[in-house]
């Protein structure tokens, strides 16, 4: 185990039966994970990166115990989150998830007011007022305003309803939060936002978190570490740096150069330097508060802003 850890898994192994065609009734294994073994710390962003199938949806939910592996060990501060039941809530209520759409994950008949107030009533507590003042500081520690606690989800915006979905896992005050693609549904610009939320959880509470994606542009503007898989394996893990500027494994190296990351570019988090366009950028001077917005990496190779038009 790795001695400074929140949250490991140790050797974990997933497959799935499926039907081998649509009339057979024979069933075929998908491995989906393949004795995966992954660690975070306290207060870091690590990323799981991979193409599409390599099992990073499944690892997130087994890390969430959405899904049960067939063997392997989940521990929780050192605790095996199966050995006994005050392990598993402290894992349950510590370990929180933020899910890809934000237009699906909130119940429409809910205000968001009640679907803040499941997890406060259920992990810190019962006191009505006291659920109130909780509800009222979430709302603003996601960027909304008070009286949107009292409107329904289809009120929102995707970035609106997303700040709403980070909302609800932060109810419960949790320490790592799971967040599986979290902005891919969502506008470039809007993505910015929900990452540079991300990053102040992480900065001013020190809330750790885990953030799968397909996007090494977005995993290299928050994470600390990363997981690659592949085929339902890790294949390599390292300081997000390193592992772009120096990839070891075959598959590491393709995968970055397939969205032609020019990494020199993207490690400078300087907007202003690094962006060619600053300079003819209507929106830029008025938006920009020399806060890093989002690096997109784009067809020509090149980093920019997200609010450069
Ligand atoms: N509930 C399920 N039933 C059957 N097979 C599944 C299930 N969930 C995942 N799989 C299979 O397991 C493998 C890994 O899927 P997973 O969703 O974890 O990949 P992923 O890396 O998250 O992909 P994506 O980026 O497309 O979401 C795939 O082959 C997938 O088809």
């Amino acid at each position: 185990m790795n001695p400074l850890a929140i949250l490991e898994c140790n050797n974990i192994f997933k497959s799935f039966d499926i039907s081998s065609t649509f009339i057979s009734k024979s069933k075929v294994k998908v491995h989906a994970l393949n004795g995966v073994n992954f660690y975070v710390k306290r207060g870091e962003i690590v990323g799981i990166v991979g193409e599409s199938g390599s099992g990073k949806t499944t690892l997130a939910k087994i890390i969430t115990n959405i899904y049960k592996p067939d063997s392997g060990n989940i521990y929780f501060n050192k605790k095996n989150i199966h050995k006994d039941s005050e392990s598993y809530s402290e894992y349950r209520k510590n370990v929180q998830m933020v899910f890809q759409d934000p237009y699906s994950s909130l119940n429409p008949r809910l205000k968001i007011i009640s679907t803040l107030k499941d997890g406060i009533k259920q992990y810190i507590t019962n006191n009505k007022k006291e659920i109130h003042e909780i509800c009222k500081s979430l709302i603003k520690s996601v960027g909304l305003e008070e009286d949107h606690l009292y409107r329904y989800p289809h009120q929102f915006s995707g970035g609106q309803r997303q700040r709403i979905s980070i909302a609800r896992a932060l109810s419960v005050d949790p320490e790592v939060i799971v967040a599986d693609e979290p902005v891919s549904a969502l506008d470039v610009s809007v993505q910015a936002q929900i990452l540079n939320l991300f990053k102040k959880l992480n900065k001013e509470k020190n809330k750790t978190i885990i953030l799968i994606s397909h996007d090494l542009a977005v995993v290299n503007f928050l994470c600390h570490r990363v997981y690659v898989m592949y085929k339902g394996f890790v294949v390599e893990m390292a300081e997000t740096e390193k592992l772009l500027k120096n990839p070891l494994h075959p598959y590491t190296y393709q995968l970055i150069n397939s969205k032609h990351l020019q990494v020199d570019e993207v490690k400078n988090e300087n907007v202003k330097s690094s962006c060619p366009y600053a300079e003819r950028c209507k929106k830029y001077s008025a938006k920009c508060d020399n806060e890093i917005k989002l690096i997109e990496v784009g067809k020509n190779h090149f980093v920019r802003c997200a609010y450069y038009e």
